[in-house]
């Protein structure tokens, strides 16, 4: 009720910003990012690796340089969003060894772009009524991961960007309308998450059948703008 008569009240400042009326309040300005206190705005989250970074293009380009004896997954036999399990499987060593890929200095800032999706970001971002985040799991070896995120974003969208950046290990908490990502169940603490999630293609998941109600974005080629669309009032 407070909030809403302070909302009220309020002159709206540019991209989400209240700067408050009263006297004893000049100049302090509120957040009102959130889609439900600017009333239309659509929030996007955007997963990082599989969707914006090549993650299994990377692993597997530096899995063979390291260890050209051990056998290997081609992209195209990839089952199953863990990397490490199916090399498990494949020899119970295996394990430990595509793990330290990931754990490496420079493996995350090294990933190339995947084809456009750099692209629907910074466009997205132009918007109007948009705002779109960068919604990533960092590993939890953090010596490199974490910083080489927010290098990478840095390097390919821009320092302004930096600001958009959601590093966590739970997404189901982060409230959004959309979330485009990779990975088939996400799953957390929230057990009804804010956003709808759209499963972005990738080498691990093509061969899943996904429940009617469940939507996929083959590529960043694949009709982004139409999803977004969709869930504008
Ligand atoms: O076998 C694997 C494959 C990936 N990871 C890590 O998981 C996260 C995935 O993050 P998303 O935000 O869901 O894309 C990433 O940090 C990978 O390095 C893993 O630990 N094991
Ligand atoms: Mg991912």
């Amino acid at each position: 009720m407070l909030l809403c008569a302070i909302a009220t009240r309020a002159r709206l400042l540019g991209r989400g910003k209240l700067l408050l009326p009263f006297p004893r309040c000049k100049g302090i300005a509120v957040n009102m990012s959130s889609s439900r206190a600017a009333g239309k705005r659509l929030r996007v989250l955007v997963d990082m690796d599989g969707v914006l970074a090549d993650f299994e293009g990377g692993f597997l380009k530096e899995y063979r340089a390291r260890y050209p004896d051990e056998p290997f997954v081609p992209l195209g036999d990839r089952r199953g969003f863990w990397v490490s399990t199916q090399y498990e499987r494949l020899r119970k060593d295996l394990f430990e060894k595509a793990v330290s890929i990931w754990e490496s200095k420079g493996f995350f800032m090294d990933l190339e772009p995947l084809p456009g999706g750099v692209e629907a970001v910074k466009e997205m971002a132009r918007m109007v009524d948009t705002d779109v985040f960068i919604c990533t799991s960092p590993i939890k070896h953090y010596k490199h991961c974490p910083y080489e995120k927010y290098a990478w974003v840095e390097k390919h969208l821009g320092p302004d960007f930096l600001d958009q950046v959601i590093l966590t290990r739970d997404k189901t908490l982060i409230a959004g309308d959309l979330l485009i990502d990779d990975k088939p169940d996400i799953q957390g603490v929230e057990p009804t998450p804010a956003w709808e999630h759209v499963l972005f293609t990738a080498c691990h998941n093509k061969h899943l059948s996904v429940a009617p109600s469940q939507r996929r974005l083959l590529s960043w080629s694949d009709d982004w703008r139409a999803v977004l669309d969709s869930k504008r009032q």
